[in-house]
């Protein structure tokens, strides 16, 4: 039976409708169907907002052996997990070489590959993250990845946590309280369950540390449209609220569970969900949201808080490839780099075929 998207189908899936799901988003082999019957028919599929094309570039030879997409706000934050993840599991660039943005010429995106690793950033906000997870999931159809894991590496609003603490995922809603991602299409609202994978949660969950200098935490996640008045904050340009009502709000939402308030969950989970793809949120918290609005704490607190999400899904993908015995196998192989900075950028000029 098809998912409608109300509580009870979201929450009762029998194992039957799990596997029949399974068989509309999964070829046998464990790589991606898509649920687009159009696709196939195209001569090309240009993925235009990461620079990419199912007949411009092999994508198989470049991304087939993708196991782990993960996804990020900034360029800066994505480039830097690039290169921590590569650290991470002993990889090892070519001497005189460097890692590429394989989407810079796209002006939108950035995106590195190391390894069996995508790193990318999806920008702020539910239509930015959505847009890169339609190419995203079409990139692992074309490339034929197996049974690839998304991750959101992100930055949030904490509610009655400590600044600095790493909150996991396990459940999404909307500012009114609802677990579908619902956007209008042809005319009409359509709902789609915003669904993460528990199990993934436990496991990233189970690899924090008590030895960790921050608590690491399980919970819903509450994803806003907006950073001021969508979040109940009284400092943006506009506000038609008092303190009183934001504080009853908030106090309400923590009542409800929720840990957290980012941007982009929703269509995240959904969207992931509706591809048959596992996935996971990990992000920060930046502040804590019933003691102010504010996103003051300085800039080298808040780039260490940023490593806390990045280091939990390093020992996650570390241990994953350790257990397929994948970890020091890496020589060169897998990553996308470039020979230098000026070489670069004459090559990806010449084989630029669209911006
Ligand atoms: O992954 P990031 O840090 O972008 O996540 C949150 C949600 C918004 O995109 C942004 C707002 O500051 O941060
Ligand atoms: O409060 C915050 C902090 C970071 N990102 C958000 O969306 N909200």
């Amino acid at each position: 039976m098809a998912n409608c998207g109300c509580k009870d189908h979201i929450n009762n899936n029998t194992e039957k409708e799990n596997e029949a799901s399974d068989s509309l988003t999964r070829y046998p082999d464990g790589s991606v169907k898509l649920r687009n019957p159009h696709i196939q028919l195209m001569d090309q599929d240009i993925l235009y907002h990461i620079a990419l094309g199912s007949e411009s570039h092999d994508l198989i030879e470049m991304f087939g052996d993708v196991k782990f997409v993960c996804m990020g706000g900034t360029p800066k934050r994505m480039e830097t997990f690039a290169h921590y993840i590569m650290e991470e599991i002993g990889y090892k660039l070519p001497t005189g070489t460097t890692l590429m943005d394989i989407s810079q010429y796209s002006y939108r995106y950035s995106m590195y590959k190391v390894g069996p690793v995508i790193s990318v950033s999806h920008g702020m906000g539910v239509a930015s993250i959505g847009i890169l997870l339609h190419e995203m999931i079409k990139l692992m159809y074309h490339a034929k990845a197996k049974e690839p894991i998304f991750i959101r590496i992100g930055t949030c609003g904490g509610l009655d946590l400590e600044p600095g603490t790493v909150v996991i995922s396990d459940s999404v809603v909307d500012g009114l309280g609802n677990s579908f991602y619902s956007m209008p299409i042809l005319g009409k609202i359509v709902k789609r369950p915003a669904i993460l994978d528990k199990k993934l949660a436990r496991e990233l969950k189970a690899l924090a540390s008590v030895d960790d200098p921050y608590d690491t935490t399980v919970g819903t996640t509450m994803c806003a449209e907006d950073f001021y008045e969508g979040q109940g904050r009284i400092d943006g340009a506009f506000c038609d609220f008092t303190e009183t009502d934001k504080m009853q709000y908030l106090e309400d939402l923590v009542k409800k569970g929720v840990k957290n308030i980012e941007m982009e969950s929703l269509p995240f989970s959904a969207l992931t969900h509706l591809a048959g793809i596992r996935a996971a949120i990990v992000c920060v918290t930046f502040l804590n949201r019933l003691k102010g609005d504010q996103v003051a704490a300085p800039k080298e607190v808040m780039n260490e808080y940023q490593e806390r999400p990045q280091k939990l899904v390093a020992r996650y993908i570390k241990k994953y490839l350790q257990s397929k015995g994948r970890l020091s196998s890496f020589d060169g192989h897998g990553s996308i780099a470039v020979k230098s900075p000026r070489r670069f950028k004459l090559v990806q000029q010449e084989s630029q075929t669209f911006e």
